[in-house]
């Protein structure tokens, strides 16, 4: 790999930015680099949350600017396109994931860090949606997913200045969950992980599918997905140890059966 470092560390799998002298900009490669780490961590049953980062100090500065010179009209919707796709990918693994933002996230790094199911933010980090000064606006999910996460008053206030904000103010408007010192970024997100780690997989992958397919269906449907999906946890090994662990007053030991 060329533009990002995969770390097994089971239960967690890390995924590195690595083009930091370019504050990790997404080119072509790394969109086709970042699915074939996701994919790796997707097949290791080891592997049970996936973690996105940057080498450097971003997380990443978005798109690669300097490959826009050569698109035109029909090849800058195909690498719209392929960037989008791959952010849906992520949205819909099975296993969580999170983004440790550790500097900038703007543009294509946002779009990523929307992408995952939970933003750990360093306090130093500032996060933005700037492709308006460009000339353009946001081509890999960002007009969809921010308003989901932050509402429409906050995003159109995002995408029409570009402004940046930093890392406090995301989390207060709901874009980031969690903000730490720099210093503590990397444990902070480790115990998080840990945490979702020794959950039911059958459940995250349940939760994770009713929440990104229900948002977008009429109410009803979605209520229905969700009754009907308590048929597949209940012929689980992991709702039984889960139920008479409780009733047993101890730890359960879910084992994704
Ligand atoms: C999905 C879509 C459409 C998109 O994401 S479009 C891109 C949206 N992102 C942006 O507009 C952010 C662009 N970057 C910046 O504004 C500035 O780099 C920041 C993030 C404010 C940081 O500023 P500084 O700390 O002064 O660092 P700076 O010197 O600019 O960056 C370091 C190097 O990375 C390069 N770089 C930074 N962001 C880049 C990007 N998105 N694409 C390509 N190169 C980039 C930058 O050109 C510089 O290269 P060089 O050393 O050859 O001059």
């Amino acid at each position: 790999m060329e533009t990002i470092v995969v770390k097994k560390e089971a239960p967690l799998g890390w995924i590195y930015l690595n083009r930091p002298d370019r504050l990790n900009a997404i080119n072509q490669q790394m969109i086709k680099e970042l699915r074939q780490g996701i994919d790796e961590f997707l097949a290791d049953q080891e592997v049970k949350v996936i973690i996105i980062t940057g080498n450097g100090k971003a997380f990443s500065a978005g798109a690669d600017i300097s490959q826009f010179k050569e698109l035109n009209g029909y090849t800058a919707w195909q690498f719209a396109k392929s960037g989008r796709e791959l952010m849906d990918y992520i949205e819909n693994v099975n296993k969580p994931t999170i983004a440790m933002i550790n500097g900038y996230a703007l543009g294509g790094g946002l779009e990523l860090a929307m992408a995952c199911d939970i933003r750990i933010a360093a306090e130093e980090a500032q996060l933005g949606l700037p492709e308006i000064n460009l000339g353009i606006y946001p081509g890999f999910g960002g007009t969809q997913r921010l308003v989901r996460l932050v509402g429409k008053g906050k995003a159109l206030e995002m995408m029409l200045t570009g402004d940046r904000i930093p890392a406090k103010e995301a989390e207060r408007i709901g874009l980031v969950n969690k903000v730490v010192p720099l210093a503590n970024l990397e444990q902070e997100t480790r115990n998080f992980a840990m945490k979702l780690a020794e959950k039911p997989p059958v459940s995250v992958a349940l939760i994770k599918l009713l929440v990104n397919q229900g948002i977008d269906l009429p109410i009803l449907a979605g209520l229905n997905m969700e009754s009907l999906g308590w048929g597949v946890v209940f012929s689980t090994e992991d709702e039984k140890e889960g139920v008479n662990a409780f009733l047993e007053k101890r730890k359960a030991q879910f084992k994704g059966k």
